[in-house]
């Protein structure tokens, strides 16, 4: 097997006394788009931001392309990689078409030649020339996240990361928004790593799915055995069933 785009072996993360993560192992594929899933407050983005070097692990390690990224991502990844943020997190102050080419600008890409990019991404995710020009602020919360989703991909990222894409979102909209992530997974030739309960976006957007309980995945497999696995784990996340070894109270 070449060397995967994500490798994470024992990785433990504590708050105080409480354990969050106890344990996790996993590979990601390049190319492979790998859903995380598990109930609230279970840990999913902190395993995220630890992958990202955005939170420090109490122990295990983390390789990002074969490349040891326990202490943070090295800036080679960092350049290589785009995040569409749970609240969307644009820059109020910067008008649509900046948000999306923040990351080609600072590169030092001319102005002219960027906001095209910015405009062709936009365009991508299904947003006309004119929003580009307007401040986030007079956006819809839909327009906000496909503007969102668009600067995750306008530098063409080869690694992207998703947290809860479709939160908030009409049930319409969210099938726009897991079909355009698919879409430019299978365009770009992606890696991707989304976070979500919605199981809408499972089996639009997975390859692979892992779940997250109790500080341990659980269950990893591919898309189409985790609607048919009898594991009690995946079961009762599939049918939202109260009763079950996911415990409701937390
Ligand atoms: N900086 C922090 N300090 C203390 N506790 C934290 C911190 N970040 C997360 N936690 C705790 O870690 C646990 C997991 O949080 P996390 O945000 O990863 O959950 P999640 O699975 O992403 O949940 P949700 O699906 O509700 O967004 C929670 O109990 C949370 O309170």
């Amino acid at each position: 097997m070449s060397t995967p785009a994500i490798s994470v072996r024992g990785l433990r993360k504590s708050f105080g006394a409480t354990p969050v993560l106890d344990g996790i192992d996993l590979d990601v594929a390049r190319g492979e788009s790998l859903v995380i899933v598990g109930g609230s407050g279970t840990g999913k983005s902190v395993l995220l931001r630890c992958i990202l070097g955005l939170m420090r692990a109490d122990a295990g390690t983390i390789r990002l392309d074969g490349q040891d990224a326990t202490g943070g991502a090295p800036e080679a990844f960092l350049r290589r990689f785009g995040m569409l943020f749970q609240g969307g997190a644009l820059f109020d102050s910067l008008p649509v078409w900046r948000n999306v080419a923040f990351r080609l600008l600072h590169d030092g890409m001319p102005p002219n030649e960027a906001r095209a990019r910015a405009v062709a991404a936009l365009a991508a995710v299904g947003l006309s020339g004119r929003v580009a020009d307007l401040y986030p602020a007079e956006l819809s919360g839909g327009m906000q996240k496909r503007a969102a989703l668009a600067r995750a991909i306008a530098a063409r990222p080869s690694v992207l990361f998703f947290d809860e894409p479709t939160a908030g979102l009409d049930p319409i909209l969210a099938t726009v928004i897991n079909r355009l992530i698919r879409e430019q997974v299978t365009a770009l030739g992606a890696t991707a790593v989304t976070i979500t309960h919605d199981l809408t976006t499972v089996r639009m957007v997975a390859d692979r799915v892992a779940l997250l309980h109790d500080g341990r995945l659980r269950w990893t497999g591919p898309v189409s055995a985790f609607e048919t696995s009898d594991d009690p784990h995946v079961a009762q996340f599939i049918t939202g069933r109260a009763d079950g070894p996911i415990a409701t109270l937390r």
